[in-house]
């Protein structure tokens, strides 16, 4: 379990415990799924939140996803957050009814749970941030290097089993990958993608990243001038109010087989990165901050989400496009 000073992050077994809470405290605006298991067998829980949860209504759907890296546990709790900001503020706050009244929000809490579980299994922080699936030579894939689009393609990863981003021995070949993968692949209604944007987490280094990841270019095939535009102003204003820093992904670094590239590339979902406090660390410390900033590091990212939220419908809006 988490060690004295960080006992105010959320375990599986208290994440878990946390979306029965909120199912049995708002019956009427959520409903607890499972995506499927991990590689280990745990269940990957997603939440969907809206006015009439048990009815697939015609509303623009929004997705969260937190953990995929398992020692970025201010994820899962930035996940959390979300969930009880829009549950517990919905009979009181009009913006937040309006919002959960017009979309359908869809948050999934830890893609990555064997990795976190890992993490923290002997009482200690052990800096694990893969799966932990085996591999020919050593324990873990990567999965933000094991999505379906460019997988592998331009050294934004790597081959060696032990290296922090093994991207797999194939595209999805992790669980987790596939069953979410395998969610969002559901959510084409009618021949149309349901999830029309998504925010997944990380931490740390307080930026906000958007496709592509795999090319320094700002425009590539199936992104052009005008999408760029709008993943860019959308960022930037976004990072206006929560204080990160925008950039294309490929401006950090290049990755390769990213969720957010599969997510624009195949789905044309508005896709970015959120990667959460602190803007800096030595080392692993900066994936470690105390429980005590836990409050203020979630809450900080309430308008850039409301923002976001806003623009789902149609993200090109923002730079006065209609959808
Ligand atoms: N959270 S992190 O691993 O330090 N950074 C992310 C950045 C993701 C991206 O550039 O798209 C990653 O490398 O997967
Ligand atoms: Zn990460």
């Amino acid at each position: 379990d988490f060690p004295s000073g960080y006992t105010g992050y959320h375990n599986y077994a208290e994440m878990t415990a946390e979306l029965n809470q909120t199912v049995t405290d708002h019956p009427n605006l959520v409903r607890l799924s499972s995506l499927g298991n991990s590689y280990q067998g745990r269940a990957l829980p997603a939440l969907k939140i809206s006015n009439n949860p048990a009815v697939d209504q015609a509303k623009p759907e929004v997705l969260f996803t937190c953990n995929q890296h398992a020692r970025e546990h201010l994820t899962v709790e930035m996940c959390l957050h979300i969930i009880k900001r829009f549950t517990d503020g919905y009979a009181t706050n009009s913006a937040i009814k309006a919002l959960v009244d017009s979309r359908e929000i869809w948050v999934v809490p830890s893609v990555n749970p064997d990795g976190a579980e890992y993490d923290i299994a002997a009482g200690t922080l052990r800096g694990w941030r893969k799966n932990r699936q085996p591999n020919s030579t050593s324990t873990g894939t990567d999965p933000n290097r094991n999505w379906g689009y460019q997988w592998g393609c331009c050294g934004g990863s790597s081959g060696t089993g032990s290296s922090e981003t093994y991207r797999g021995p194939s595209a999805f070949s992790a669980p987790e990958t596939q069953r979410v993968r395998d969610f969002v692949n559901s959510r084409v209604v009618g021949g149309v993608q349901q999830i029309k944007a998504h925010i997944d987490w990380h931490t740390y280094s307080e930026l906000i990243l958007w496709p592509y990841g795999y090319t320094y270019n700002d425009t590539a095939t199936g992104l052009n001038a005008d999408q760029a535009n709008a993943f860019g102003t959308l960022g930037r204003q976004m990072a206006a109010l929560n204080g990160y820093t925008p950039q294309q992904s490929s401006d950090l670094y290049i990755t390769d087989g990213s969720v957010n590239d599969w997510m624009w590339a195949t789905h044309k979902i508005w896709s970015y990165t959120f990667e959460m406090y602190p803007k800096s660390g030595t080392g692993l410390n900066g994936f470690y901050p105390r429980d005590t900033q836990i409050a203020t590091q979630v809450a900080r990212n309430n308008t850039a989400v409301d923002l976001f939220l806003g623009y789902a419908d149609c993200v090109p809006r923002v730079i006065g496009q209609t959808c």
